[in-house]
């Protein structure tokens, strides 16, 4: 494989043809290679005039080498896409990292990648900030499903709106102290939950937006997928997740809910003992009971949601890094804490790598040495060297759009 990037001319085979992409960008592509060429944003004058850089992926590579010994060996790791695209199953990839790392663009290019190989495939954000439509560059918001243009099976988006929801939370309250909160959680499936509050007169808890909302929020999401027809078709589930804190609230909120709901129901029955004699007299007992097996079957989704976080068959985690000292630190925590929760994580991407070079910039040899001492991290770190790692490397364009998508897509899935 031959990559070259910043300091050294672009290396161009005879036999290629060349495919133009939207944002300005072009492919290039032979029998053994396929070169990406864009603008450069920071060429030194020894190159071309033009500033073009080219990037070439010799796709004949063996697909062996998990684990990386340097940066120069930068683009010989490979996902195990195989793996991940066989059967028909549906399986769901959560991508999640630090903030800014490339977690949709690597979200955004697996999604397109399945599509492309016969998935219908559904791509979701759970993070507030969502930045799904800039990558796709198309409008996705809404909160509802939205068909992606561009790739050869059906792909949709949605991002989850929690700011919208939680507006919507402040406005029901305000407006009849309560009971809206209960319609508006029950759109989520948790309405029981607040009913129960309700009773057992913690009202005062529902004035604010309950911590974790965004992630209830998402969770009933999960439940929809699980259970909803308009979902059924989908095959494959890719998450783009909010950066680190959120998504481990998101990964442990079913436990959390689950333990309370244990808890409310231990308290109803003490309570329901103490005034059943009472409740028969004016006819609650039925009710009693209804909001019981409601309490059962909404504990029984929270199980189901659980453990499909921890089914190695159809979930997993996608740690997404880059190489710098900070990255690497707080990627090795997340995997600390997913391994602590039983969620699987086999794969670990490190993006934005320095492709090799002959001849470096002193502003390139210094990034590439700071580049060199986190991947030196990650391979002497005892939760992340175990991870199957994945190198992905910076490109000198934004990843917007479809073909871009897919161009790193072909990349980093391979
Ligand atoms: N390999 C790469 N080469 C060049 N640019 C990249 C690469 N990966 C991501 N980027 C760019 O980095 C920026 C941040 O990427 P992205 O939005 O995917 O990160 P994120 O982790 O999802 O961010 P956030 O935490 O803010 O949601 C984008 O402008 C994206 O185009």
């Amino acid at each position: 494989m031959t990559t070259t990037a910043c300091c050294v001319p672009s290396t161009s085979s005879s036999s290629s043809s060349i495919f133009s992409l939207k944002n300005g960008f072009t492919v290039k592509r032979n029998s053994n290679s396929m070169s990406f060429v864009g603008l450069h944003s920071f060429a030194p004058k020894t190159r071309s005039s033009a500033g073009l850089i080219s990037i070439s992926i010799n796709q004949k590579r063996p697909r062996n080498s998990l684990k990386v010994k340097s940066v120069a060996a930068a683009s010989e790791a490979v996902s195990g896409f195989d793996e991940m695209v066989a059967g028909t199953k549906r399986r769901y990839y959560m991508l999640g990292g630090k903030g800014g790392v490339g977690k949709t663009s690597c979200a955004a290019s697996l999604a397109v990648k399945f599509a492309n190989n016969g998935h219908p495939t559904l791509v979701v954000s759970t993070d507030p900030a969502h930045s799904l439509s800039d990558s796709f560059a198309q409008d996705l918001t809404g909160g509802q499903l939205v068909p992606v243009e561009g790739p050869d099976f059906p792909l949709f988006a949605l991002e989850i709106n929690p700011e919208k929801a939680r507006e919507e939370f402040r406005n029901v309250t305000q407006k009849d102290g309560g009971t809206g909160v209960k319609d508006f959680m029950d759109g989520m499936g948790l309405g029981v939950l607040v009913e129960q509050l309700g009773e057992l007169k913690l009202g005062e808890l529902l004035d604010t937006p309950p911590p974790g909302l965004d992630e209830a929020i998402a969770i009933s999401k999960v439940i929809q997928f699980l259970e909803s027809q308009e979902y059924s078709m989908f095959t494959r589930i890719v998450f783009d997740t909010a950066p680190t804190g959120h998504t481990l609230r998101l990964l442990s909120l079913p436990d959390f809910l689950d333990a309370s709901i244990g808890k409310i129901l231990k308290l109803r029955q003490k309570i329901a003992s103490a005034t059943s004699a009472i409740k028969s007299v004016f006819g609650q007992e039925q009710t009693q009971q209804d909001a019981s097996d409601k309490l059962e079957r909404l504990r029984e989704r929270m199980i189901k949601v659980r453990e499909l976080f921890r089914d190695t068959d159809s979930t997993e985690f996608v740690v997404v890094t880059i190489p710098t000292v900070m990255a690497v630190s707080e990627s090795s925590r997340l995997s600390a804490s997913l391994k602590k929760e039983n969620v699987p994580v086999k794969r670990l991407i490190v993006n934005q790598i320095l492709p090799p070079s002959a001849s470096d910039c002193k502003f390139c040899a210094m990034k590439r040495k700071d580049q060199m001492r986190a991947l030196d991290m990650i391979q002497s770190d005892s939760e992340l060297s175990s991870l199957m790692m994945i190198q992905a490397p910076l490109v000198d364009v934004e990843i917007r759009g479809v073909p871009a998508l897919k161009f790193m897509g072909d990349i980093v899935w391979k």
